[in-house]
């Protein structure tokens, strides 16, 4: 069986099994994370984003743990209340319907986002919460996303805010450091001033996603078309589906439903609270038989 016909089967599917074990058995190997404990839902995360690929799973797992430690001012506090100013400013949404493909798309109007008040990692810290969501959805593990940018009001205000520290972090989110397939991303109404941005972090992409970025500029309306059905797009991006205000703050209230599961992923990246607590009853005995000695 292909990694793509694997793709297709459900979560508790038997011929899944030796992945999720093979997988488990090559990430316990490597020094430092013997005290993790990894569950089979975080696990197939993995494999899904990389077809079940073992070898490229673990690598991406590996990547994503050490992007999460090499980031805490971005993936330590996953709280939808800490921005909700800004999320009230209806910055970002996921739409409501996938596109022709299964994949999830997702709206981000940079313009609404006031860098005088809300920092980089904040924003980032948005992204990166959504993504926790979506990528706990099977069909989002098989079919990806894609990412529109809206970037009306770019100023140097923003550019300012994307050093090369963060444009690596950016590209690394893009490529190898999270278990989400990045099928495309449409940048729309870029001003000048954006392509001293996109320069510093497209160096950083991989060939392939490179030519899955799209340049669409003030025209937009009719070349988006050709990339989304116009029952996916909101009216205001050329299509016939619910107005942007709107599924912002659709968007807006399932991430804050989702508050607790996001604090509980910042706390446990590695699975669920259940796989957690039974690591610890296994430490406990453990460490009694280490007292026998
Ligand atoms: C898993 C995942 C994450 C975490 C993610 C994105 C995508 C597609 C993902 O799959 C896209 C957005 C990004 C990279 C966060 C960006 C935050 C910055 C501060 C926004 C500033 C504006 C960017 C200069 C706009 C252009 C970026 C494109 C060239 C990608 O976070």
């Amino acid at each position: 069986m292909n990694g793509h016909q694997l793709n297709d089967l459900p979560d508790e599917s038997e011929q899944m099994r030796p992945y999720v074990i093979c997988l488990r058995r090559q990430i316990l190997q490597t020094n430092d994370l013997s005290v993790q404990t990894f569950s089979d839902n975080f696990l197939i995360k993995f494999l899904r984003a990389r077809d079940f690929d073992v070898a490229l799973s673990s690598k991406l797992l590996l990547n994503y743990l050490q992007w999460r430690k090499d980031s805490p001012e971005i993936s330590s506090c996953l709280s939808p209340s800490s921005v909700l100013g800004l999320l009230s400013t209806s910055y970002h949404a996921v739409l409501p319907q996938r596109d022709h493909t299964g994949s999830r798309v997702l709206i981000y109007r940079i313009g609404q986002w006031n860098p005088k008040e809300w920092s980089a990692f904040h924003v980032f810290r948005i992204s990166l919460m959504t993504s926790e969501i979506i990528s706990m959805e099977t069909e989002t593990q098989r079919q990806g996303l894609k990412a529109i940018f809206d970037l009306q009001g770019w100023s140097l205000g923003h550019a300012l805010q994307i050093n090369p520290s963060l444009a690596k972090k950016i590209s690394s989110v893009l490529s190898d450091s999270f278990p989400l397939k990045v099928r495309g991303i449409h940048l729309v109404n870029e001003p000048v001033l954006f392509r001293p941005v996109f320069a510093m972090i497209s160096p950083f992409l991989p060939e392939k996603i490179k030519q899955r970025v799209h340049i669409h500029g003030t025209a937009f309306h009719n070349t988006l078309r050709e990339f989304f059905l116009p029952h996916v797009l909101p009216v205001e991006y050329g299509g016939e589906g619910p107005g942007i205000e709107e599924v912002c703050q659709g968007w807006t209230n399932q991430l804050l439903e989702s508050e607790n599961l996001l604090k509980q992923i910042a706390a446990h990246p590695t699975g669920d609270i259940c796989d957690y607590l039974h690591f610890q009853k296994k430490l406990k005995v453990n460490s009694c038989r280490n007292d026998d000695v």
